[in-house]
């Protein structure tokens, strides 16, 4: 088993064997509230959510279909990577859903703290489109979804675990519960 942390300037690594925070990461409608909410939940843990860190213009920009830059999203990320060094110093552990579109908004995170491990949901376009027309009461919609697939990076393998974001809730609950 694996631990944390990566010095800077190293390659990222997967982070396996009592973490402190597990990031969920992946597109817009990969599901990774649906699977964070119920893994913290499964694990006795806290629930942190990374669209609640997004300045009010930031969602106002992603309500109206028009994705994020990076200099959008320096400041979250800053405050995402401030709430983790908490979380894993302090606790309580947490489960923190975050988009972390791109490999270097993936190291900011894992590497803001030791004991941070990284889980990534895969999805096929067609499904991320279906889930994101269907989802109610969400300031994100389908409109977001081309700027998204235009950014994302997918995960390497060092990088963390990588899921198939299209399997039920359960089945990626357990896969989680027992990577870490
Ligand atoms: N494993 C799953 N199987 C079926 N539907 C899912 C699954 N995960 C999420 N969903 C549904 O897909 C939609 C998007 O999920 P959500 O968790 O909001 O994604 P994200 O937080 O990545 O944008 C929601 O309506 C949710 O109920
Ligand atoms: O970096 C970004 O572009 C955003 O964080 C984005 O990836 C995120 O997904 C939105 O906040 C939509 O919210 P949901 O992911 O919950 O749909």
């Amino acid at each position: 088993m694996q631990k944390s942390t990566a010095p800077s300037g190293s390659p990222a690594r997967s982070v396996r064997g009592n973490p402190r925070v597990i990031v969920v990461a992946g597109p817009s409608g990969s599901g990774k509230t649906t699977l964070g909410r119920a893994l913290a939940a499964h694990l006795g843990w806290a629930f942190e959510d990374a669209d609640d860190y997004h300045a009010p213009e930031a969602v106002a920009k992603m309500g109206a279909g028009k994705g994020l830059t990076d200099a959008d999203r320096a400041p979250w990320l800053d405050r995402l990577a401030a709430l983790i060094q908490e979380r894993a110093t302090l606790g309580p552990p947490t489960v923190l859903s975050c988009s972390a579109l791109t490999r270097a908004y993936r190291e900011r995170l894992t590497r803001a703290a030791s004991g941070v491990a990284l889980v990534w949901l895969a999805v096929p376009e067609h499904l991320l489109r279906q889930r994101l027309t269907s989802r109610p009461g969400h300031f994100a919609g389908a409109a977001l979804l081309p700027s998204q697939l235009a950014t994302v990076e997918p995960l390497a393998s060092e990088e963390g675990l990588a899921l198939d974001g299209s399997r039920p809730l359960t089945a990626l609950v357990r896969e989680v519960a027992a990577w870490v």
